[in-house]
């Protein structure tokens, strides 16, 4: 082969070669050039072409100022003077705004310096990777996260993620102060690495659920802290699913303490009576109605009282309503030395009062009531000028039978007090049916 055809040869071969190296850099999925000392493109793939939206011609011998617009930012010319002054390779993250759109991308940038065959810098060559989406991507997921937080550090709330090993994957900073120790910290952790182990078990009740029955659950939770302060939590509990299994569950426990006080504040007004502080009419219905069933189970009898003060208006009228007052705190404190902790008693309104005894036997019941008149007739009390006055008490008293009802049991009581007050008063009627299981109103036996 002639010398010239073998160079020919040879040239073909170089430009194959070429073109095969170029359409490698035109698919390599990064921004490929090479720039003069000058920082003029002397090379350029595909992509820098359609950034730029020219050919390979109109870009070869210009500067970054063509197409990029370099007053807003200049990080591609420093980085690229950098390079060439320093002879150094420099990576970094690049802000270019594209002249024609004003467009705002963001390259990670590797540049090289290239040489002559001298060994001098006579230019650099570059690949930046766009990462404009990423960077925006990672911008929105760290604004979230700012919005997330806030809101969850901000929550008058305990909130809480835990595993389904009831690790904790979250907890806000609310949560974190309670348990006196950093968020970071207890990430990992259980309940019961921050309390006693029985606290923790009655927190890991309700998770239990959520894990067991898959569906949000919601309940009072108590917890004793180390303090011995008992605190009251209304909780929200929800799963979270991962491949349609329950992954881990999201907690959000508001503390109650307060309401939960005021409710029993409230109950304990509604239940007493503000007098004398034992049960009102409508708490002792509702426990006598219990008491009642149950002994009806157990077969076994009761006796209720119904007691009144004698002429009390007249007590009223004469001394005063505070005298009257102070009557009524008497015959209380007296009742309460003799019935028993067991007997419920209360106060049916005015000057009335009601008992029940449990267990009673007829031959029995008698003898308490009895001892109750003799007491409260015997206790003075005092006048606004500190003279003793004493009063008395009338009783009806009545026995349960099989059948009985408690509406039939507080007729016959009343019709038995009601027989006492036209006895005389002070003393004590025992109500008896006619017969056996027998519903009469007839109260027959009287005893004082
Ligand atoms: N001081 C005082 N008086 C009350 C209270 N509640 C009711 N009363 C009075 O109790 C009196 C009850 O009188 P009555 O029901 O007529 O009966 P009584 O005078 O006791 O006559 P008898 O029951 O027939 O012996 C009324 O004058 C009521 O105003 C109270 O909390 N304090």
């Amino acid at each position: 082969m002639s010398d010239s055809k073998r160079e020919q040869a040879e040239r073909q071969q170089l430009l194959s070669r070429i073109q095969e190296l170029q359409d490698a850099l035109n698919n390599v999925g990064a921004y490929v050039f090479t720039k003069d000392i000058n920082g003029r493109y002397t090379f350029v793939n595909r992509m820098v072409c359609e950034l730029f939206n020219c050919t390979p011609d109109q870009i070869i011998g210009k500067t970054d100022e063509a197409f990029f617009n370099l007053a807003i930012s200049n990080d591609l010319r420093q980085n690229d003077i950098h390079v060439m002054e320093n002879n150094v390779k420099v990576e970094s993250e690049e802000v270019n705004y594209i002249a024609a759109t004003r467009e705002r991308r963001v390259y990670w940038a590797v540049k090289i310096p290239l040489h002559n065959s001298t060994g001098e810098v006579s230019g650099l060559c570059g690949i930046s990777t766009d990462i404009t989406e990423r960077r925006n991507l990672e911008q929105q997921t760290h604004e979230q996260k700012i919005l997330l937080d806030s809101i969850l550090n901000h929550a008058d709330a305990y909130i809480y993620m835990k595993d389904r090993h009831f690790h904790y994957r979250y907890v806000n900073s609310k949560l974190a102060e309670l348990f006196g120790v950093s968020q970071a910290h207890i990430l990992g952790k259980q309940d019961a690495d921050f309390m006693p182990l029985e606290e923790a078990r009655k927190l890991n009740a309700m998770d239990r659920r959520v894990l067991r029955l898959q569906r949000k659950q919601c309940g009072e939770e108590t917890i004793t802290h180390p303090n011995g302060e008992k605190r009251h939590y209304w909780s929200i509990k929800v799963p979270l699913f991962k491949e349609n299994q329950v992954d881990s569950l999201i907690g959000i426990s508001t503390d109650i303490t307060e309401i939960v006080q005021l409710r029993k504040q409230f109950e304990e007004l509604a239940n007493t009576d503000a007098l004398t502080g034992i049960f009102s009419r409508r708490h002792w219905m509702e426990r006598a109605e219990y008491e009642f069933k149950r002994a009806r189970r157990t077969g076994h009898a009761i006796a209720v009282i119904l007691f009144d003060i004698d002429r009390f208006k007249h007590l009223n009228d004469t001394y005063g309503h505070l005298t009257g007052d102070r009557a009524i705190q008497m015959l209380v404190s007296v009742c309460k030395n003799i019935l028993r902790e067991i007997d419920l008693f209360g106060r049916w309104g005015g000057d009335e009062f009601v008992a029940m005894i449990g267990n009673a036997r007829f031959e029995e019941v008698l003898l308490p009531v009895e001892r109750l008149r003799e007491a409260i007739a015997r206790t003075p009390i005092m006048s606004d000028e500190g003279e003793p006055i004493y009063i008395t008490s009338s009783f009806g008293v009545v026995l349960s039978h099989q059948h009985d009802t408690l509406a039939n049991l507080f007729s016959s009581a009343d019709t038995a007090l009601y027989r006492a007050k036209c006895e005389g008063r002070n003393r004590v009627c025992l109500f008896k049916p006619d017969g056996v299981g027998g519903g009469s109103s007839r109260a027959d036996a009287i005893v004082k």
